[in-house]
């Protein structure tokens, strides 16, 4: 009925473009962030101002990854280094956690002011696997997971929560490298070979097979289906609620 292996007993889901429609939200305050910085850049070097791509640049650097991470990444891209700086460094400084800080302003107060909106099919699916009986943890590398959450009334649906904080005081690396699922599949119990980790990002779907989980769900909501496969999603569906009475054997 829920469209998984018979031997699953655990569900890891990602959370923003996931469970909620705020990878949308995170992907327009980086856009906006990385812009001015590149913007303010190409008027001091003198060379021309390529935005950062909400597409590509977004998918392969930045989805999914922790937000040091994603700065880091992306700004490799260009040949960009920044000085990493501190995490409690002002929005203003041009340093890897400063240009975090800056998108984290724009992206808190697009939520506070907006609000989080859920993907119906998830949540649909969630409370088919509440129902069944499976164990289920938010995997995320976001360290707004907790607020998000909440926002979005989801909290009753979850067990455990690894965040962007979790990942931090614990010193887990963020996806692509598996360390934050494997927590996941640790504090539900679980050995990953029982667990189901269902996710978005590229980054996402590659921890997903580094971290040798049961199954691999791809959630396609960029188009991107072949790429999810490439990066390791067993399966790939465009809403949770597909997988519900596939027929496919349980
Ligand atoms: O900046 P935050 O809220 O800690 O989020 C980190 C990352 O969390 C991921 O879930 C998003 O896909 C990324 O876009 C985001 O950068």
């Amino acid at each position: 009925m829920l469209g998984l292996p018979a031997h699953v007993t655990a569900c890891l889901f990602d959370l923003d473009g996931v469970l909620t429609q705020t990878a949308r939200v995170h992907n327009v305050a980086w856009t906006a962030t990385f812009d001015e910085y590149l913007r303010r850049r190409a008027a001091a070097t003198g060379e021309p101002f390529r935005p950062f791509d909400p597409g590509s640049d977004y998918h392969r650097y930045v989805d999914g990854r922790q937000r040091a991470d994603g700065v880091r990444t992306f700004l490799a891209s260009r040949g960009i280094v920044l000085p990493e700086g501190h995490p409690d460094d002002p929005p203003e400084a041009d340093t890897v956690h400063g240009l975090g800080n800056r998108k984290n302003v724009l992206l808190l107060s697009s939520i506070r002011s907006g609000g989080v909106d859920v993907y119906p099919g998830s949540v649909t699916y969630l409370k088919a696997v509440v129902a069944a009986g499976l164990r289920r943890a938010v995997v995320t590398a976001s360290a707004n997971g907790r607020e998000v959450i909440a926002a979005a009334g989801l909290e009753p649906l979850l067990e455990a929560r690894i965040d962007g904080l979790v990942a931090r005081a614990e010193g887990l690396r963020g996806k692509p490298e598996p360390d934050t699922f494997l927590a996941g599949a640790k504090v539900l119990g679980v050995d990953p070979a029982e667990a189901v980790v269902f996710e978005d990002a590229l980054a996402g779907v590659a921890a997903g097979r580094a971290g040798g989980f049961g199954y691999v769900v791809g959630v396609d909501r960029a188009g991107q289906a072949d790429e999810l496969l490439a990066h390791g999603a067993d399966i790939v569906v465009t809403d949770l609620a597909d997988l519900l009475d596939t027929g496919r054997p349980e």
